[in-house]
């Protein structure tokens, strides 16, 4: 089963110019050339986003952090390849729309939606996503939206699934709101990996006020692989699994 595996996502690797095994910085920062990082500090964020943003740099400069850059679309090379590898191949969408979708969370003006940036922690094995919701994102009056918030709950523990596992959906999540977050206020989201079950990978966070005395919001999910094969090549070859889900992950580190 795992040859089959590799022999399936090989010419994916080798399309971009990654054979199996090998490092793949160069191409991802070809990507990162052609493409906005989004996941770096702009005009539109606030004082108490910046401080927290550079805590977190200073983490990174001895290697037991690091940030996970971020961008807004998909080149449509790995969206064919994403869809080829796990939808056999049905686009679901028109083939003139592909450059136009944009990933949700990265979908609004600078400012008016979701500002954040992720940290991953390969010792501590958790992610930290510092964030400030816009005012696009009103729910209650002066409130963020119930919805706003598990978009990125969401999105923060399927990039943590995904750096453990592989590329995932979400098939479960269940959300408590403690209480209500303000807009444009700062929040800071830390996830665990609770227990992988075959192809189950169960995480969880929570949304904490960035003086750790407010919890806003609890979160955990259930995130299945798309493929079986995937978690098991980890154990086997580390570097050809990650190659493979560097190509599919848009937070996935430049350098790993
Ligand atoms: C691109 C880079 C972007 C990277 C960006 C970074 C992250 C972005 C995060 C966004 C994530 C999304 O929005 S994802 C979009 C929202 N999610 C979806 O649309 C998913 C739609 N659902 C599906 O496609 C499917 O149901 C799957 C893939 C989740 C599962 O289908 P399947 O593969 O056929 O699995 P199946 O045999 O049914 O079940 C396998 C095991 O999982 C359990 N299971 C299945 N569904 C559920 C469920 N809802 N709740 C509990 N448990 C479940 C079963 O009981 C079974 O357990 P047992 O019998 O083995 O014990």
């Amino acid at each position: 089963m795992l040859r089959s595996c590799a022999a399936r996502l090989r010419p994916l690797l080798v399309a971009h110019g990654r054979p199996g095994g090998a490092r793949l910085t160069s191409t991802f920062s070809f990507e990162e050339v052609t493409q906005k990082d989004h996941a770096l500090p702009k005009p539109s964020w606030s004082k108490d986003l910046r401080l927290l943003f550079d805590q977190f740099m200073k983490k990174c400069e001895d290697g037991s952090w690091e940030r996970l850059p971020s961008c807004s679309r998909h080149s449509v090379q790995r969206f064919q390849n994403f869809t080829k590898a796990f939808f056999s191949g049905s686009i679901p969408v028109k083939e003139e729309q592909i450059s136009q979708a944009k990933f949700f969370p990265r979908s609004f003006e600078d400012g008016l939606g979701f500002e954040y940036a992720m940290f991953w922690s390969k010792d501590e094995k958790r992610i930290v996503c510092l964030f400030q919701g816009g005012l696009y994102l009103q729910g209650i009056p002066g409130f963020l939206h119930g919805g706003a918030l598990v978009t990125l709950i969401d999105t923060t523990l399927g990039t943590h699934a995904m750096l453990a596992g592989g590329a995932v959906m979400t098939a479960n999540l269940s959300i408590n709101f403690k209480r209500p977050m303000p807009l444009c206020s700062v929040g800071v989201i830390n996830t665990q990996l609770d227990k992988i079950e075959g192809r189950k990978l169960f995480v969880s966070c929570n949304i904490q006020s960035v003086d750790e005395k407010t919890v806003y919001t609890e979160g955990t999910g259930k995130k299945l692989l798309l493929s079986s094969c995937l978690a098991s090549s980890l154990s086997l070859s580390p570097s050809f699994f990650f190659s493979f889900v560097l190509v599919y992950n848009p937070h996935m580190p430049i350098n790993f």
